[in-house]
């Protein structure tokens, strides 16, 4: 999945990711009307009103992008209607042959991984038959429980030709609270960065390691450090847009190649026709909004580099 994810991110020229993490309050309100009319002010509804206004933000953008990364939480709020919308999505954005980043943020002990795994990545054997539980191409993965924690997920992308992104750096304002404390002198996020590196050693793709890394727009300078101790890992970049993050600040987390770094906006996507710049679409043209907003985060990201 990592080849699919470079060949895709080279032939759109953008090496970005459109974050599907709908809350009900960016969603329009003749969807939500219609929604209710059908399902009633239920969870169903919220999860029918949801499923619309991803399905449009995929419509008008698929063409333009690599990969989508649905936020679970933000479908998990709504209980299971709302699991069932992620799944749709998920579903529907593989019929547009986007890679899909799904951000689960999982790890327990070995056990529980393995079946986190088997969920999100994987195939599950019921009786005589097999079922794909939700189907991503990628899971986000939390390392803090150490290498029995993440080697169930290594050992389901191998099987299955998938991808992980391990949290290294994260981009939240007190994510140094733990990640930038000194072990031996140096900052416990180079040591899991280098970790990432050696899990990624061993899951090569063609270029580019299928074992990633996480690391946060909001923190250029540690994403310049971290872009060192793992030269072949993928960096899924989140912080751009609504959390502050720039093209201009992002230019070391790429490679010499221009590759090796996946750059995500959530709201600064999804909810663009809520921000002054793209107003005159409307709420009734949100998806065409959110398209002129893709748009825009390519030429500054693509700007920037070509200015490195
Ligand atoms: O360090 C991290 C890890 C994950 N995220 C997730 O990315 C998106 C960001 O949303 P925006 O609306 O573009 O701010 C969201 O799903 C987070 O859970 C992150 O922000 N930082």
């Amino acid at each position: 999945m990592i080849n699919k994810l470079v060949e895709k991110i080279k032939k759109t020229g953008a090496p970005i990711v459109v974050g599907l993490d709908p809350m009900l309050s960016y969603i329009p309100q003749h969807i939500l009307d219609k929604a209710y009319a059908e399902y009633g002010e239920t969870l169903e509804g919220a999860a029918e009103a949801v499923w619309q206004f991803n399905k449009e933000i995929v419509d008008k953008t698929y063409d333009l992008i690599p990969a989508v990364k649905p936020q679970i939480a933000m479908y998990e709020q709504f209980g299971i209607p709302g699991l069932e919308a992620f799944k749709k999505t998920v579903d529907y954005c593989k019929s547009k042959d986007l890679v899909i980043i799904g951000d689960v943020k999982r790890g327990d002990i070995g056990s529980t991984s393995a079946a986190y795994a088997t969920g999100h990545l994987g195939k599950i054997k019921v009786g005589s038959k097999e079922y794909v539980p939700f189907g991503e191409d990628f899971a986000t993965v939390n390392p803090y429980l150490g290498s029995d924690g993440v080697n169930p997920f290594i050992d389901v992308c191998k099987e299955e030709k998938k991808g992980l992104f391990i949290l290294v750096k994260t981009s939240n304002p007190s994510s140094g609270e733990f990640q930038d404390r000194l072990i031996d002198g140096r900052p416990l996020y180079e040591l899991v960065g280098e970790k990432v590196a050696e899990w990624g050693a061993e899951c090569m793709g063609d270029e580019y390691s299928y074992i990633g890394a996480v690391v946060g727009a909001t923190y250029p300078e540690m994403g310049k450090v971290l872009r060192k101790i793992m030269p072949k890992s993928y960096i899924l970049v989140p912080g751009y847009g609504a959390q502050g993050g720039k093209g201009k600040d992002l230019v070391h987390f790429f490679n010499e190649d221009g590759l090796g770094a996946i750059v995500n906006s959530s709201r600064g996507i999804i909810a663009a026709y809520k921000q002054e710049a793209y107003a005159k679409f409307g709420a009734e043209n949100f998806g065409d909004a959110s398209r002129a907003a893709v748009e825009a985060m390519i030429a500054d990201i693509s700007g920037a580099l070509a200015a490195k």
